[in-house]
Formats: structure tokens, sequence, C-alpha cells
């Protein structure tokens, strides 16, 4: 995005069954930070007139480039370097006192899951960071600090906001706004946490509970966005003074439903509805993202307002303010 707040990293997974079935060539490579996509037809020379002109290899630059394509490479990108990567670095932050939010993006089956919450012993970043979280809690020398730890977790499907931590809770929670601290979601459980091991055990209650359905392209497609929130409270009691100051932060870990095309998938019926609106949804994240980067380039110019229509969706009305 060309802005210093925000990093914008991609993964290469491996290919799948289904793709080994079919014969699939690999047409992504990866040096450094630099992604390159082969066109799908650069060595057939039945197409050798149509390919004129175009490029057969696109590059494109991001923050960092994962390969993680074949687990023998010596080069695999593990679960552990993206934590160390981009997690470790979210914790500084939310112990200096800022928000942090972490998008996962793509198309279904291109390992978003596997990358925010992974699977079995194959941790991903979300329980990684949460469980250093409490390493760094429980090493803390500092006797005027106290740290307090919340969780909350929800999904949005077809538009409707969810309590993961509260299922029972079956209605549309609303998203209202703040006039001071902006939106949030009215009635939404937030629990007090005391170790990793409560948040995993949450988390796989809640996991149980998500709107998953089998789609043609991915066994376990997650169809709804889901967002779990880490609020950590640090609390300082100065004892010469006898004040007490706090510092609250939030670490937003966002696992976007599939970015797929309707035809793909098979998707009829309540499967089609769900894809309009996963795609109207992450249509208007396409356009918040670009107004923001619009926003930050005509901040420079010196121009004070760009308009960003977070509204147009409830995710991203409640997302992005994270
Ligand atoms: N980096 C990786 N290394 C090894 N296997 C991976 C990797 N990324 C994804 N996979 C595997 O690919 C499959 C699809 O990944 P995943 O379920 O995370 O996709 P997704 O993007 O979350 O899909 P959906 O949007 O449909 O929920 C899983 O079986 C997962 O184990």
């Amino acid at each position: 995005m060309g802005d210093e707040n925000i990093k914008v990293v991609v993964r290469c997974r491996p290919l799948n069954s289904r793709e080994i079935a079919r014969g699939a060539n690999r047409l992504i490579s990866m040096v450094g930070n630099q992604t390159f996509i082969t066109r799908p037809d650069v060595n057939d020379p039945g197409n050798a007139n149509k390919r004129d002109g175009i490029e057969d290899v696109k590059s494109f630059t991001f923050d960092k480039s994962y390969w993680s394509f074949d687990k023998n490479d010596p080069n695999y990108a593990t679960q552990a370097m993206l934590y160390n990567d981009l997690g470790e670095e979210f914790l500084d932050y939310a112990f200096e006192g800022y928000n942090t939010c972490i998008f996962a993006y793509g198309q279904t089956s291109a390992g978003k899951s596997y990358s925010m919450m992974g699977y079995g012993e194959d941790k991903g970043i979300m329980p990684l960071t949460c469980c250093e979280l409490f390493n760094r809690i429980n090493n803390n020398k500092d006797l005027e600090l106290t740290y307090q730890v919340q969780v909350s977790y929800i999904e949005i499907y077809n538009e409707r906001v969810r309590d993961l931590l509260n299922p029972k809770n079956k209605g549309n929670l609303k998203v209202r706004e703040h006039p001071a601290l902006g939106p949030y979601v009215e009635d939404l459980s937030k629990l007090i946490v005391n170790s990793f091991i409560d948040i995993e055990k949450l988390m796989d209650e809640s996991n149980k509970v998500r709107t998953v359905a089998a789609t043609n392209m991915n066994e376990t497609s997650g169809r709804s966005h889901a967002v779990f929130t880490l609020l950590v409270t640090q609390k300082r009691h100065d004892t010469q003074t006898n004040m007490d100051t706090e510092k609250v932060s939030r670490i937003s870990f966002v696992d976007l439903a599939g970015s797929e095309r309707a035809n793909l998938t098979g998707a009829t019926g309540t499967r089609l509805k769900e894809g309009v609106n996963i795609n109207k949804s992450l249509t208007t994240f396409g356009k918040v993202i670009a107004s923001l980067a619009e926003f930050s380039v005509d901040k420079k110019k010196g121009k004070k307002e760009v308009f960003v229509p977070y509204r147009d969706s409830v995710c991203y009305f409640h997302l992005i303010y994270c």
C-alpha cells in the first residue's frame, strides 16, 4: 500500500490432491520479496500468436513473499517463520499500546485458515501469538504492572454478526457506533482468559460452531468471515504517587471467507447466496483499502478528506476500526 503502517505479504501453498489429480502445473515462483506468475499457456506453441506483446511472466512485489510450496524444500516458509516476522511485531505494538489487525485474504483453499489458525500441530499465527502473549506476561518482572487479557470471537455470515463465544445468542448482533470510541458490536461477549490453554479451549469450542460447509474447491471451506480479538489491558500502579494508569490495546485476527468465483465452486441455492454476500463484502473490502491508500497519498499532498465506504458492508464497518 506504500504506507509504513500496512504490510502486505503473500504465501504460496503446496498443490492440493485435487490439483495433483488434475495434473496441474505450478505457475508461481518467488525470489526475495517478489512473486512471479507465469502464463499457463506459455509452453503451448498453438497460442504463440495470442501471446504476442503480452508478458509471459508477471512480477509483483510484496513486503514479503513466503515460499511454502514444498515442505521438503530447504526454503520452505514454516508457520514459525510467519509468526516470527509478523506475530512478534504485533505483540511489540500491542505492549506499546497500539491496535493492530491482520487479515488473510484469498480464494477458497488458498491457505488462509492454515496461516491464521493452523491445523493440528501446525499452529498458525493466531495461536502462536496468543501463546507468546502469555509467555511475555508470565515473564513480566515489573511489580507495578499487571495485565488483563480478554477475548472476543465473532463470525460475519451473510452480513449477520454472530457471537462465537456465546453461540446460544443466535441473534443478529448489531454493529453500533460510539461517538468517541467508534464502532462496536452490541452485546458481544468478552471473556477474561488467564492462560494460552484457556484460549485454546475457547477456540476449539467456537471453531466447531463456525459456519463451515464443503464446496467443490475445499473440503473445509470457511463460508463466513471470522474475527478473533485479543484485548490487552496493562495496569500500572505507581507506588510513589499511588496513582493507577491503564493502557489498552487490541489485536484482531481476521480469517476472511474465500473470494472464489461462483461458477468454479458449483454453488447453487444457499451456497450461491453466501457466495454473493461473501463477494459483496470482499468487494467492499477492496474499495475500503483502495480509498485508504488514496487517502494516504492525498494526505501527503495536503488533501484532508477521502470518502471511505466502510458502511457498505457490516464486515468492514466493524473491522477496519479494529
Ligand atoms: N502453507 C501451507 N503448507 C502446507 N499445507 C497448506 C498450506 N496452506 C494451506 N495448506 C493446506 O491447503 C488446504 C486448504 O487450506 P485452508 O483450509 O487454509 O484454505 P482457506 O483459504 O482457509 O479456504 P476457505 O476460504 O475455503 O476456508 C488445507 O488442507 C491446508 O492444510
